[in-house]
């Protein structure tokens, strides 16, 4: 179709329009429709969805074969959309190529040729990032000691590999490069700290410019397997993202052995510390609106990972403490995900994909059993973990839990809470299990918007992901059950 790719002008450059003005005009274009309104206006929204993708390519500026055939047909059928939404106006001769008829199956094609550029992206990143990381291993284990030299060991090859290969993509972001000099003015000598993970502490910081800042550093006394290479693929993951329900990713620092990643401070900790921390009032545990908006936030978070998100991504790793909250008039709006060390590029045209040692599908009470035995990540993965969180905010009670047994007069071993909740739901009986913070003796009008987030969490707990909703089956319930809350009082 486009033979000399690689320099090749594209259609959009021979029209001299770029794509997002294409993007724009099909949008406008839609607007004033005639004939196939429905269709005209589903495509304009479908071609907005590109808006972030074409921006971030331009921001590139230089771009691999792989990718520079693949924006070539994007920009074709770009133009094939535009001429197809003008067709349908009604004036010119355009109606009458495209006859009625006709029209839907021009649609059809459209969607299809953009479908299978939006698949082609994850699978070019992938490549382009593993022939950096071969380029860079041969270098470093061919350069400097020549014949005889000692070989690097892989972990530590593989770690300058992924901080190297990350470079050009949190360059293009515009993720500022900190010294660790810088960062430690900025913590402070990482005086306060935030929060641990797996994979690093989070201190608290401020920036030069008086931005408040999180920086989490590697803990390198945690001998972990792959945790560093974890790291560099948490900020090639987190550089492009762009969404209110996704922690914005600010810079980073890869000195003297250290690794940091700075991101947006949120003010006001994670949900698993509001629900399950020492907080005494907590505006999370005192409204179920709160929560139910806290759970959406979480949910549109993933949603735009799963398929919105260029390249799209699976979490991998969905839990109360990496749903975080912010600003005190506007936090339980506005939660966002944080947690990227276990995200993978999701692969294209699978349905799973095996993950490295260092990913994974959730930590303990959150992990997707179908991950546990095939060792396959897929979408529905974090599905499963929002599934979790669910539970969590509904009853009030962590992942994983001891629970008094009367007739033992102890507590039990740990078990999870899906182990322990999930059958009172599915008998509906969630009263017996419900968090009482909210609301004391909750009246029927009030459990049945709670009783619709119930049974959705239930059904993201299905053992097998294919019995899952996706996510947007998820958000649009969890956006029924917050105005049913809404219109009945806040409660
Ligand atoms: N941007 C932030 N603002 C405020 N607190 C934060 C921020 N990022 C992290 N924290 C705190 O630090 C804790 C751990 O951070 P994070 O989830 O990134 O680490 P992690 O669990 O090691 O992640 P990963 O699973 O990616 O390794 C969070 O639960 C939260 O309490």
């Amino acid at each position: 179709m486009w033979p000399l790719l690689g320099n090749a002008a594209t259609v959009v450059q021979l029209t001299g329009v770029d794509p997002l003005g294409l993007i724009n005009m099909i949008r406008q274009a839609a607007q004033t429709a005639k004939q196939n309104k429905a269709d005209c206006e589903h495509l304009a929204r479908r071609t907005d969805e590109l808006v972030e993708l074409v921006t971030i390519l331009r921001a590139r500026g230089r771009v691999e074969p792989e990718a520079a055939r693949t924006l070539a047909a994007l920009d074709e059928t770009l133009v094939e959309a535009h001429q197809l939404v003008v067709s349908c106006q009604g004036h010119g001769f355009m109606p009458r190529l495209f006859k009625a008829g006709r029209n839907s199956d021009k649609f059809k094609d459209v969607y299809k040729k953009l479908d299978a550029c939006l698949r082609n992206f994850p699978l070019i990143s992938h490549i382009i990032i593993n022939r950096r990381l071969d380029a860079i291993t041969m270098a470093t284990n061919n350069g400097g000691g020549g014949c005889g030299a000692p070989r690097l060991d892989t972990t530590s090859t593989t770690t300058t590999a992924m901080v190297v290969a990350e470079e050009d993509s949190a360059a293009a972001h515009g993720v500022e490069v900190f010294t660790l000099a810088e960062v430690t003015v900025a913590t402070d000598n990482f005086a306060v700290m935030l929060g641990a993970g797996d994979s690093g502490t989070v201190y608290k910081g401020t920036l030069h410019d008086g931005r408040h800042v999180a920086v989490k550093r590697l803990n390198r006394s945690v001998v972990r397997r792959g945790a560093e290479d974890a790291f560099g693929m948490e900020l090639a993951i987190l550089a492009p993202l762009r969404h209110h329900h996704i922690v914005r990713l600010l810079g980073r620092c890869a000195e003297d052995g250290d690794l940091i990643v700075v991101t947006e401070l949120m003010t006001n900790g994670s949900l698993h510390d509001h629900l399950h921390g020492h907080r005494h009032s907590s505006p999370v545990t005192l409204t179920w609106k709160a929560r139910v908006e806290v759970l959406l936030g979480a949910a549109r978070g993933v949603e735009h990972l799963h398929r919105r998100a260029v390249p799209l991504v699976i979490h991998g790793g969905v839990s109360s403490s990496h749903v975080l909250l912010g600003d005190d008039d506007s936090w339980a709006g506005a939660p966002r995900l944080t947690g990227f060390a276990a995200s993978v590029w999701r692969a294209a045209g699978v349905d799973s994909q095996p993950v490295t040692a260092i990913a994974g599908a959730g930590a303990y009470g959150y992990a997707d059993p179908e991950f546990l035995c095939t060792g396959r990540i897929k979408p529905g993965s974090d599905v499963y973990g929002l599934g979790v969180v669910m539970l969590e905010v509904l009853t009030g009670k962590p992942p994983v839990m001891s629970v008094w047994d009367e007739r033992a007069q102890s507590t039990t071993a740990p078990v999870t809470l899906v182990s322990f909740a999930l059958p009172s739901v599915e008998a509906g009986r969630l009263v017996d299990v419900l968090d009482r913070r909210p609301v004391v003796a909750p009246a029927p009008w009030q459990l049945e918007p709670l009783e619709m987030v119930a049974a959705m969490a239930a059904r993201c707990l299905c053992l097998h992901g294919d019995n899952r909703p996706g996510i947007s089956e998820v958000v649009v319930n969890l956006e029924r059950a917050l105005q049913l809350i809404c219109t009945r009082g806040n409660f």
